[in-house]
């Protein structure tokens, strides 16, 4: 069934996050739908317009309406990824999707919030939920690369500001994370002051962390024992997962983990076969691996066991 993100963050608030996972193909549709039911979770799907592009966004639809078919129990949302505005309006008049992501955080802010409010008010008169973004993550998003010297911390009176501005249903700040692999140089904690400031001047309001891939280092040292040369990667610290989702981080983004068990499933898979070229059997394996991979990424951010009760209260 799929709901809202609104709808999903009214029975999360305060109590644990819903993970946010991108697709771009079945193998990860299927994988992300068992993951979800094994662990008994609600979850968000994320479509990046660089998926769009890679796999058509019929073929994305039609994937995601066969997976809620074959999984008839899930309840999740469909949900635009860093969206510009021509691409929101296109995933609003869609009749598909039942959220989007409006982000002009690259602009100044009074052109941030022009433009958010628009999306919202075209997105509000369908029922469909707005995530917008406030402050600057490190890494590469979208084509846009800000190195970490450019990434800036959301400011928590902007924040408030913004969200009475625009009436945007939830707000991705940046909290010292980045996207991709490469997010840390050393362990790092997430700014958790910055993020009670913000909870202080928006009590209940749903909050969004992107860039939020755990990037394990068994992982890395698997992918780099089968060939791979991934260096000095790091990411979040799974134990803070929870502790965000009290302070109202609702709303959690993985995407980069998910690639780094596909590579590590396929390196391992034609290192181990060299004389294989049946992508089919891997693939078997990836699923397998990945729904592994959600029900315990699930379990650290409190949403799994939530979903016969999100059911009863929708
Ligand atoms: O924020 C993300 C998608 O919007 C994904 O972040 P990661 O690169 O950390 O997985
Ligand atoms: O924010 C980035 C997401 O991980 C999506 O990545 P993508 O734009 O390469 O599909
Ligand atoms: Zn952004
Ligand atoms: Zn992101």
């Amino acid at each position: 069934m799929i709901v809202t993100t609104a709808q999903l963050f009214k029975h999360a608030y305060g109590k644990y996050a819903v993970g946010a996972y991108n697709i771009n193909n079945a193998e990860q549709a299927m994988g992300l739908f068992k993951g979800a039911i094994d662990s008994k979770a609600p979850f968000i799907i994320q479509i990046s317009k660089g998926a769009r592009k890679y796999t058509d966004k019929r073929m994305l639809e039609a994937i995601i309406r066969a997976a809620s078919e074959i999984f008839p129990e899930a309840i999740f949302a469909v949900h635009l990824d860093h969206g510009d505005e021509e691409t929101c309006y296109d995933c609003i008049d869609s009749g598909f999707f039942s959220s989007v992501m409006i982000d002009a955080s690259h602009d100044p802010f009074d052109e941030n919030v022009a433009i958010t409010k628009r999306v919202v008010d075209r997105a509000h008169a369908k029922g469909i939920s707005v995530e917008a973004e406030l402050g600057m993550l490190g890494g590469v998003e979208e084509d846009i690369a800000v190195d970490e010297g450019n990434a800036c911390l959301t400011e928590p009176a902007e924040a408030e500001e913004f969200v009475k501005l625009t009436g945007c249903d939830s707000l991705a700040c940046a909290i010292g994370t980045s996207h991709g692999a490469f997010k840390f140089k050393g362990r790092q904690s997430l700014h958790f002051d910055v993020l009670d400031q913000i909870k202080e001047r928006l009590p209940n309001f749903p909050l969004v962390m992107h860039g939020s891939s755990s990037v394990p280092q068994d992982e890395v040292a698997r992918i780099n024992a089968a060939g791979g040369k991934i260096a000095g990667s790091m990411g979040v610290d799974v134990n803070e997962y929870l502790p965000a989702a009290k302070k109202g981080v609702t709303k959690i983004n993985i995407d980069t983990d998910g690639r780094l068990v596909w590579t590590r499933v396929h390196r391992e898979f034609f290192q181990a076969n060299p004389e294989q070229f049946d992508f089919r059997p891997p693939g078997k394996i990836f699923i397998e691996e990945y729904a592994k991979f959600i029900a315990s990424r699930n379990e650290l951010l409190g949403s799994a066991g939530q979903l016969e009760d999100l059911r009863a209260s929708l």
